[in-house]
C-alpha cells in the first residue's frame, strides 16, 4: 500500500471515527445531506429515507437486499427520477430540483448497473460523449466554433489520459460492444471521470466483472479516494465492501436501517435479519 493510499484511508477513517453507528448519523463534513426522501410507485414505497449524510473524501457503501430501494435512491439523488417528497444538498447547494445534467455538472456523477456504453460507437467516442453535456451540447456553443473546438481538444486529451489510466487505450478505436463486461465497467467509470466529479456514485461496479479485472477496479476506486473524491457505491459483494469501504449504509424495504463501519455492520443483527429475512437469494447475487 502506498503512503498516499494510507494517508487517504487515514483521513477518511479519522473523519468517521466518532460517528455513531445509527441511521442518519451526522458527519463531520458531509458532501451530501438528504432529508425526508420518499418515492412511491403506486402503493409501493420504494424509498423512504428520513435522513442521510455522506462524508466527504470517504468511500461509503450502500448495501441492502434486492428491492431495498438502492437504485431508486441513486436515481433520485442524480436527477434521473423525481421524489414524491424530500430535499437534499450537494456540496453546499440545494440539488433536489436539478435535472440530471445539472447534477452531473455540479459534481455528482454516477454509473449504472447495466452500463450505458453505446456499443456501436468506439471507446473514444463514448468518452467524448461523456463530456458532451458541458459546453458542446449547448446551443450557443455552435455559434462560437472556436470555443467549442477548444473544448473538444481539451476533452480528447482528458479522454486519452483516462483511457491510459484505465488500460483501455489500445481499445480506443474498438466498438464498445466488443469489450468484455469488466472492460465496459472500466469504460463507464472512466467516462464518469471526464466531468471531474467531486463525488462518484457507482451502481454495482463489480457485477459481471471477472476476478482478474475485479482487483483492478478495486484499485481504481481506492485511487479516487486518494485524489480526494468521495465515492458512494451500491454493492452486494461483502468482501468488496470490507476491502474498500470506510463506511456502510444499509437499506431495507426503502428505509435506511443502520450505518457504521464494515465491522460494525457485519455484526449487526438488523442487517443479518434484513438479508436473511426477505430475500434468501441476496447472498448469492
Ligand atoms: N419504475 C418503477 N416502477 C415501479 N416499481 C419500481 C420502479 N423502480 C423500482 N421499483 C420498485 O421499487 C423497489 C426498489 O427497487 P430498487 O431497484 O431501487 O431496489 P434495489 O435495492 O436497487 O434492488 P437491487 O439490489 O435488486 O438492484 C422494488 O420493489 C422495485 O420493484
Amino acid at each position: 500500500m502506498s503512503d498516499k493510499e494510507k494517508a487517504g484511508i487515514a483521513a477518511a477513517r479519522a473523519a468517521l471515527a466518532g460517528v455513531p453507528a445509527e441511521p442518519g448519523a451526522p458527519k463531520q463534513d458531509a458532501i451530501l445531506s438528504a432529508t425526508g426522501v420518499r418515492r412511491a410507485f403506486g402503493g409501493l414505497v420504494a424509498v423512504d429515507v428520513e435522513h442521510i449524510e455522506v462524508q466527504r473524501g470517504a468511500i461509503t457503501a450502500l448495501i441492502g437486499p434486492n428491492g431495498a430501494g438502492k437504485t431508486t435512491f441513486f436515481n433520485l439523488l442524480t436527477g434521473f427520477d423525481r421524489p414524491s417528497k424530500g430535499s437534499w444538498d450537494f456540496d453546499g447547494h440545494r440539488a433536489d430540483r436539478m435535472r440530471s445534467y445539472q447534477v452531473a455538472r455540479s459534481g455528482m456523477v454516477r454509473t449504472f448497473q447495466l452500463t450505458k456504453a453505446l456499443s456501436r460507437m468506439t471507446v473514444l467516442e463514448n468518452m467524448l460523449i461523456g463530456a458532451a453535456d458541458q459546453r458542446g451540447e449547448r446551443m450557443w456553443a455552435a455559434m462560437f466554433r472556436g470555443l467549442w473546438r477548444g473544448q473538444e481538444y481539451a476533452n480528447a486529451e482528458r479522454a486519452m489520459e483516462l483511457l491510459e489510466r484505465f488500460k483501455l487505450i489500445d481499445k480506443r478505436e474498438h466498438y464498445a460492444g466488443e469489450l468484455s463486461g469488466g472492460q465496459r465497467k472500466l469504460l463507464e467509470m472512466a467516462r464518469a471521470l471526464m466531468l471531474r466529479p467531486k463525488m462518484i456514485m457507482l451502481d454495482e461496479p463489480m457485477a459481471g466483472v471477472n476476478p482478474a479485472l475485479k482487483q483492478s477496479l478495486l484499485e481504481h476506486i481506492k485511487g479516487l479516494r486518494e485524489e480526494g473524491m468521495t465515492v458512494l457505491f451500491v454493492e452486494h459483494d461483502m468482501d468488496m465492501v470490507h476491502e474498500i469501504a470506510d463506511w456502510v449504509a444499509v437499506m431495507a424495504a426503502g428505509q435506511l436501517i443502520t450505518e457504521g463501519t464494515p465491522d460494525q455492520i457485519s455484526a449487526d443483527q438488523r442487517v443479518i435479519d434484513a438479508y436473511l429475512g426477505a430475500h434468501h437469494d441476496a447472498a448469492q447475487h
